[in-house]
């Protein structure tokens, strides 16, 4: 360690900000904020994201063209050619040399001084004699420094930081503070469960004596972070007396009338959903309740009815959907429902006109429903009381924006509607104490989408089955593909060709939809295609959720290959809700088997539970179908599907330790205390509130 830094740094403790760090200026400290890093315990906790195996030295000799490798010799020359802004920098080992180039890097010359050892890792370059390494990591080994050598951490960077720096800067301040942190774990929980102390797993999980220790650390962080979660939903859910309850009335006057208006009757899935719900709404503390349900299983009719429980206690409630299409399209949908009844429901999207007539509305309380997207949740838009929100899709929205609504209508009655089936126990540790309902099946009379899959050659095939149901009065949906990426500039621009193309077709009314569009044209396509003015909707995956059109029965996608399961499943789900029976086209010549399982398992499967599990099979836990969509954030290791067991282990030892000291006030828990609590002030309840 620098002198300097010793004298400097003495009295330093993990909560002082890292800009006492001798070499830490303002910049840098900024660089690092933007890690989320502000004190030593920041830095500590800022774990690297891999590491690269450099207990290997390769002799210089040995290396062959296109290693990547850890490679040593004693710096020769360094070269700054500024005409082509090249820095070479010559070592030697032996008898072999080796030449590091760095692009635009003139101010690293003074760094690489002849005469000092370096070290380099990266890939290696070999013409004949001459071996080259662009951009390595490198360590010069001047007089105080030790060789970082072994597993080596990888860090994040930002802004102008560099690998180097963060090693060398995590190198002094590990070891030094990580041992000054306590252990909030009370030591027979940790020895019962097998576990190293945190202060180790710190240690080792930057800079790990070998694979094992790196395991070890590993489990004892993620167990952590699990535990962190687990006790700060326990914590919040035990009932606080001060907290205002909200008692809706799910048998009132409104949700009878609206039931005697259906023109079904509710399915037996429905049914028992809705009694969960019901149960809840009556209660004065807060539900929180994640609904699933296959595409097209008739969750929409639930959230209306736990809507309208919340207006007939003198309550508003609001829906969210998760993009401006999709809160317009529900809105239609609501309010086609909610018509006969006399019942109006306010659209508040980012661009409206009317916004701010809408926002002053739902403050006085004469909005009593609100459909619309994240603009619901902005700062400037208050409600009188709020009594319901539900969400749909929630996949879409990241857990603190909703936490965020929650927040403002006291304490709502939350509904989280999902089509995308996860494991209980995922849903309790992403969603806290989230109860969960199912509606199981589908509404009588429905049939399994066909599924067809054709190759390119015979996509004929697949329009003159169009043809023939449009002559039937059917309606059709043309998915076009995902070229070169997903975004939709690139989206559109097929849609309108492909729609181009189709518009030639004698007789078919055809209309386009995709993303780029004015809102305005969006719900005037849509509602033209609902009236059955438009036979065939040409659109790109924006109607992929929410869109529903029962007399759509054939659906085309284009370069079915491009599009993941999930995806897939959500696209399909547009034709076949209504009791015709519908067509879905895989247009597809699948270049890899993966591709092509996908297509047979959609040919084959018709549960979203089943293809998910197949999803799973196909691509291995870390990318089961929506997990990425559901927003797993706040794990930084921890992986709540392969980590199931520490998972459920954790919430044991929670349950275990909050039955024992429900505010964990004994001596021994003080430090678990202080733990969780600054867990919450980071936003870890944003989490898990409802
Ligand atoms: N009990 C029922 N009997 C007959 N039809 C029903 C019943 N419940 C709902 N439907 C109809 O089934 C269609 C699909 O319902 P809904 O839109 O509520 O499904 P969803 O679960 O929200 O689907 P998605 O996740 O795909 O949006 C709608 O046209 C709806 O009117």
């Amino acid at each position: 360690m620098a002198k300097s830094r010793t004298t400097h740094s003495v009295l330093l403790g993990p909560g002082d900000m890292v800009t006492k760090w001798p070499g830490i200026g303002e910049t840098r400290a900024l660089e690092l904020e933007n890690l989320g890093v502000k004190t030593f315990e920041d830095l500590l906790g800022l774990w690297p994201h891999r590491h690269e195996d450099r207990s290997v030295i390769t002799p210089l000799w040995m290396v062959q063209d296109g290693e990547s490798v850890t490679v040593q010799g004693i710096i020769q020359s360094a070269h700054y050619d500024p005409v082509k802004k090249i820095l070479r920098v010559q070592i030697q080992e032996g008898h072999a040399s080796l030449t590091a180039i760095f692009f635009h890097a003139s101010w690293l010359k003074r760094q690489f001084e002849p005469g000092y050892k370096a070290i380099f890792s990266g890939k290696a370059e070999r013409r004949g004699h001459q071996l080259s390494m662009a951009h390595p990591d490198f360590q010069v080994m001047t007089e105080d420094r030790e060789p970082l050598l072994g597993l080596v951490p990888i860090y994040p960077l930002s802004g102008s930081l560099k690998q180097v720096f963060m090693q060398r800067l995590m190198r002094d301040i590990v070891p030094r503070f990580a041992p000054q942190l306590s252990d909030p774990l009370p030591r027979p929980i940790q020895e019962q469960e097998g576990l190293i102390s945190r202060p180790e797993a710190i240690l080792h999980q930057h800079f790990p004596p070998n694979a094992l220790a790196l395991e070890a650390s590993r489990k004892r962080l993620v167990f952590d972070e699990f535990l962190r979660i687990a006790l700060a939903v326990l914590l919040m859910h035990q009932v606080d007396p001060h907290v205002p309850g909200m008692v809706q009335k799910p048998d009132g006057p409104l949700v009878q009338r609206f039931l005697a208006s259906l023109p079904f009757s509710l399915t037996e899935g429905q049914k028992k959903a809705w009694d969960e719900i019901q149960h809840d709404l009556r209660q004065p503390t807060p539900m929180a309740r994640l609904l699933q349900g296959d595409v097209g299983s008739g969750k929409t009719v639930i959230a209306i009815l736990t809507m309208l429980a919340a207006v007939d206690a003198g309550h508003q409630a609001a829906f969210m959907a998760p993009t401006e299409l999709l809160a317009e399209q529900q809105w239609l949908v609501l309010q086609n429902f909610l018509r006969p009844l006399g019942l109006s429901v306010a659209l508040l999207t980012g661009k409206d006109r009317h916004a701010d007539t809408y926002r002053e509305a739902l403050k006085t309380g004469s909005i009593l429903l609100v459909v619309g997207t994240q603009a619901l949740i902005g700062d400037r838009v208050e409600f009188k009381r709020l009594g319901v929100v539900v969400v749909d899709e929630q996949h879409r929205f990241g857990v603190k924006q909703r936490a965020r609504l929650s927040l403002k209508g006291e304490y709502p009655d939350m509904l989280v509607m999902t089509a995308t089936p996860i494991p209980r126990t995922l849903a309790l540790t992403v969603y806290g104490d989230l109860q969960v309902s199912e509606v199981r099946g589908l509404p009588p009379g429905r049939k399994p989408v066909e599924t067809i899959h054709l190759s390119h050659k015979d996509r004929r095939i697949a329009y003159q089955r169009v043809m023939a149901a449009v002559k039937r009065g059917e309606q059709a949906y043309v998915v076009c593909p995902l070229v070169g990426g997903d975004d939709e500039e690139t989206q559109a621009k097929a849609a309108v060709d492909l729609a181009e193309g189709m518009k030639k077709i004698p007789g078919w009314r055809i209309g386009l939809l995709h993303g780029k569009m004015h809102s305005k044209d969006k719900t005037r396509i849509m509602e033209q295609f609902r009236q059955g003015d438009i036979d065939v909707l040409v659109a790109t995956t924006i109607v992929e959720v929410g869109v529903d059109v029962p007399n759509a029965t054939m659906m085309v996608i284009e370069e079915a290959d491009r599009f993941g399961l999930a995806q897939l499943h959500q696209l399909r789900g547009r034709v076949g809700r209504g009791p015709k029976p519908a067509t879905c086209f895989l247009i597809a010549d699948p270049k890899t088997d993966q591709a092509r399982e996908r297509l047979e398992a959609m040919v084959r499967f018709h549960e979203g539970l089943k293809l998910a599990e197949e999803d799973l099979r196909l691509r291995g836990p870390g990318e089961i179908l929506g997990m990425r969509q559901h927003g797993l954030t706040g794990f930084q290791l921890a992986h709540p599907l392969k980590d199931l067991d520490l998972l459920q282990r954790a919430r044991g030892v929670a349950r275990e330790i909050v039955r024992s000291d429900p505010q964990l006030v004994q001596p021994e828990h003080q430090a678990l205390r202080t733990w969780v609590l600054d867990a919450m002030d980071d936003g870890i309840p944003s989490q898990v509130l409802h």
